[in-house]
């Protein structure tokens, strides 16, 4: 039996606005967008990856809030894994693995090209943003 190996994606929200990566690589994946994350590293909770990964894809100090209900497959043995997080400093910029940035109004979020694991994930997070926004 193959362990489960998890990728946490970050929704990412500031100021009602959802933070949308597009990747540049690979190939496969280059040009879709999805919500910016990576591979738990070992001996990693999901929430220090979270911040990890926003730190080093966008140079932003992030704040994990709470893990979107879900567990969505990619290529084996990877699942993603969804945590809602919010901006507490820096300007995000596309520094590793994506090649443009977006925030996102929540009459927005059909606008970009999500990878297709990433629509029910994406669709969770901002009902959690609609349900805990002032
Ligand atoms: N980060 C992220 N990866 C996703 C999402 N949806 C999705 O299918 N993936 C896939 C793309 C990659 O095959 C894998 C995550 O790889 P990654 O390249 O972001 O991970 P990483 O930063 O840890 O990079 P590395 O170890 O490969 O260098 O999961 C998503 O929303 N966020």
């Amino acid at each position: 039996m193959t362990t489960v190996r998890v990728v946490v994606g970050a929704a990412l929200f500031d100021g009602g606005r959802l933070l949308a990566a597009r990747r540049s690589a690979p190939p496969e994946l280059a040009g879709r967008w999805e919500l910016p994350g990576g591979k738990l590293e070992p001996g990693e909770s999901a929430e220090e990856a979270l911040v990890r990964e926003l730190r080093e894809e966008l140079g932003v100090e992030a704040e994990p809030l709470e893990r979107v209900a879900g567990e969505w497959p990619l290529r084996p043995p990877y699942v993603l894994h969804v945590w809602t997080a919010r901006l507490l400093a820096g300007e995000a910029r596309p520094l590793q693995d994506h090649d443009e940035l977006r925030w996102l109004a929540p009459d927005e979020l059909d606008e970009v090209d999500w990878l297709d694991q990433d629509r029910p994930a994406v669709a969770l997070a901002a009902g959690l943003l609609r349900r805990t926004a002032p």
